[in-house]
């Protein structure tokens, strides 16, 4: 017999995501089916992402082998029923307070600091780059945390060894780069180009440095269709294209710059979005989502 959700305390509720406390060790991480678009959470839910986004989590941590936070399997007996398939057991860590992104591509507010000064995080890089030009070697980029809904601000590797010391802060980078690029390099050979990413780190009572949080998912990196790679614009999303494009298409009624949140979504646009985050996951996994814990939405 599984757990109720309500015999856990809830700690946390992000955008997408909730985590509770299962005991004075464990944490219970939630994923939600909701989805963001334009810094809107959106009314609409897309079925089963949250339990897409788990297994792509489980299958990395798996896959890459560095040692990380996850206390059980997806189907522990400690998760309940309500949640199962889109929740894990976790060690309760002391999470390090650096926003830990690595990008193999130019895009997004690295392009913007690189239009503005030729750098990423005080990283120079090449003249002439584009949005979407390949970073090769991929970069380090620290943020550190922003309030609820602001968004992160991109800061040195000095300004991280100054808040952590250096050897910690090393150490971070190390890892970012290392799981970034071998994640990137799985995804890739699949036709999926994982285009940056943002891990988070926390320690054990013993010191240990843990992978922690959700890793190389949707929601924490861009996913691009490397069939459609074509740098000198802006790459569409391989899961968040489908509602972005409606959100600003003819259909909606709805701008970006209307003030207002943004109209539920047809239930197409719903459907075609479930079934990218099931393809993502069953490109670069090789894994049927079938087979993945949980009631199929
Ligand atoms: N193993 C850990 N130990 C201690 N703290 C965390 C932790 C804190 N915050 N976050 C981000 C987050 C993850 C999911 C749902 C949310 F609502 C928020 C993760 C973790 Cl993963």
């Amino acid at each position: 017999m599984r757990p109720e959700l309500s015999e856990y305390t809830p700690i946390y509720s992000g955008k997408v995501r909730e985590l509770y406390a299962v005991d004075d060790e464990h944490l219970l991480l939630v994923a939600s089916d909701r989805i963001s678009a334009y810094d809107y959470i959106l009314d609409s839910q897309i079925p089963d992402k949250g339990r897409v986004l788990t297994a792509m989590s489980v299958f990395f941590f798996d896959a890459l082998g560095v040692p990380n936070h996850l206390a059980g399997p997806a189907d522990d007996p400690r998760i309940p029923e309500s949640v199962l398939g889109r929740a894990l057991i976790t060690r309760r860590l002391d999470m390090v307070q650096v926003e830990c992104v690595a990008r193999g591509y130019l895009t997004g507010s690295g392009l913007k600091e690189y239009r503005a000064n030729g750098e990423v995080c005080g990283v120079p890089l090449p003249a002439g780059l584009v949005d979407g030009s390949r970073i090769d070697p991929p970069i380090f980029t620290p943020a550190t945390k922003a309030a609820v809904g602001d968004h992160d601000e991109n800061v040195s590797f000095e300004r991280v060894a100054a808040d952590v010391g250096i050897d910690l802060a090393t150490r971070l980078r190390e890892l970012t780069l290392d799981v970034y690029s071998r994640g990137a390099d799985i995804a890739r050979d699949r036709g999926i180009l994982l285009a940056d990413t943002k891990f988070e780190f926390g320690r054990t009572p013993g010191g240990e440095l843990l992978l922690a949080d959700e890793v190389l998912t949707p929601d924490s990196s861009r996913y691009w269709d490397a069939a459609l790679y074509q740098p000198g614009r802006a790459q569409p999303s391989f899961d968040k294209q489908i509602v972005r494009d409606w959100l600003t298409g003819p259909d909606s009624g709805w701008s970006t710059d209307s003030g207002t949140p943004p109209p539920p979504l047809p239930d197409d646009v719903v459907a075609r979005t479930r079934t990218r985050y099931i393809e993502a996951y069953e490109r670069i996994s090789g894994l049927s989502f079938a087979d993945w814990p949980g009631a199929a939405a």
